[in-house]
């Protein structure tokens, strides 16, 4: 019998698509995952997935239809509440759509969209304010990782992100550690890479609220997890879950890296 496995903080897996997949791949792919896990596997870590805006009213009707057991959420929200602002999704219309979490600060979006640090926390206080849990993505690119400046900056992200957030909301938050040079490029951190990182921003938000508040929030690594290192990155002690791209988008694979606990059992 598999050994039983317990963690501070319940895991969370959470698929981040990108622009793919159409909503009828969706309901396949969200049907496929759901049911290639346990009760017992989602019971303890938890599954979620982050498709499109244009598929989240079909992944809502199959998961509230069929009562699976995971979660979903969207990709960004506009930090207004509705009006003139052509093309975008509002906090409310995701609450809506029974979304848990909202992903904030993607590099993509840093990126492509021109999202700065004010941008990002203005969407993380809309998030709270339509009940809507953040998954707010920090990461450096690789020229600060040569300069040995990612702590420094990653929590710098995580500071600006964070202005006045109160500690009622933070508490729920989600942080997740993501290097730019590590996205899409195969070339996943090393499992001390993920904790030395991951380990400075627990020891941030203990400083700016409480280590309490600290050790209750989850702290997720994402760049190229696969089924193959899951296991040996989520060993490390602040590493609470895995923001995953690429390999979220097969079904097998990423089954498989949320029953991470057996591989790691399976080794031990
Ligand atoms: O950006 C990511 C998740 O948000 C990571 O993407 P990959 O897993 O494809 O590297």
């Amino acid at each position: 019998m598999a050994k039983k496995v317990t963690f501070d903080r319940r895991p969370l897996i959470a698929g981040n698509w990108k622009m793919n997949l159409n909503h009828l791949e969706a309901i396949s792919l969200t049907q496929k995952v759901a049911i290639s896990l346990t009760e017992e596997q989602l019971g303890l870590v938890e599954v979620a997935v982050i498709p499109p805006f244009t598929d989240l009213r079909s992944v809502q009707t199959l998961v509230d239809g069929d009562k699976l057991l995971i979660v979903y959420g969207a990709q960004d929200l506009s930090p207004y509440d509705s009006g003139a602002y052509t093309g975008d999704i509002s906090g409310a219309m995701l609450a809506k759509l029974g979304c848990t979490y909202v992903v904030i600060g993607h590099s993509e979006r840093r990126e492509y969209h021109n999202e700065d640090d004010a941008l990002v926390n203005a969407k993380v206080k809309a998030a709270f304010k339509h009940g809507l849990t953040p998954i707010l993505c920090v990461g450096e690119g690789l020229p600060v990782r040569e300069e040995s400046q990612h702590v420094a900056h990653c929590t710098t992200q995580l500071d600006a992100a964070l202005a006045k957030i109160p500690a009622d909301q933070v508490k729920d938050i989600v942080i997740a550690y993501e290097p730019v040079w590590a996205i899409g490029t195969g070339k996943v951190a090393t499992p001390d890479d993920a904790q030395e990182v991951c380990g400075a921003i627990r020891a941030r938000l203990a400083e700016k609220y409480s280590p309490e508040i600290a050790n209750g929030i989850r702290v997720l690594y994402g760049g190229s997890v696969k089924a193959k290192n899951v296991a040996a990155i989520m060993a490390k002690p602040d590493v609470d879950g895995a923001l995953v791209g690429g390999a979220s988008i097969d079904a097998d694979e990423f089954a498989t890296i949320a029953r991470f606990p057996e591989h790691a059992t399976a080794a031990s």
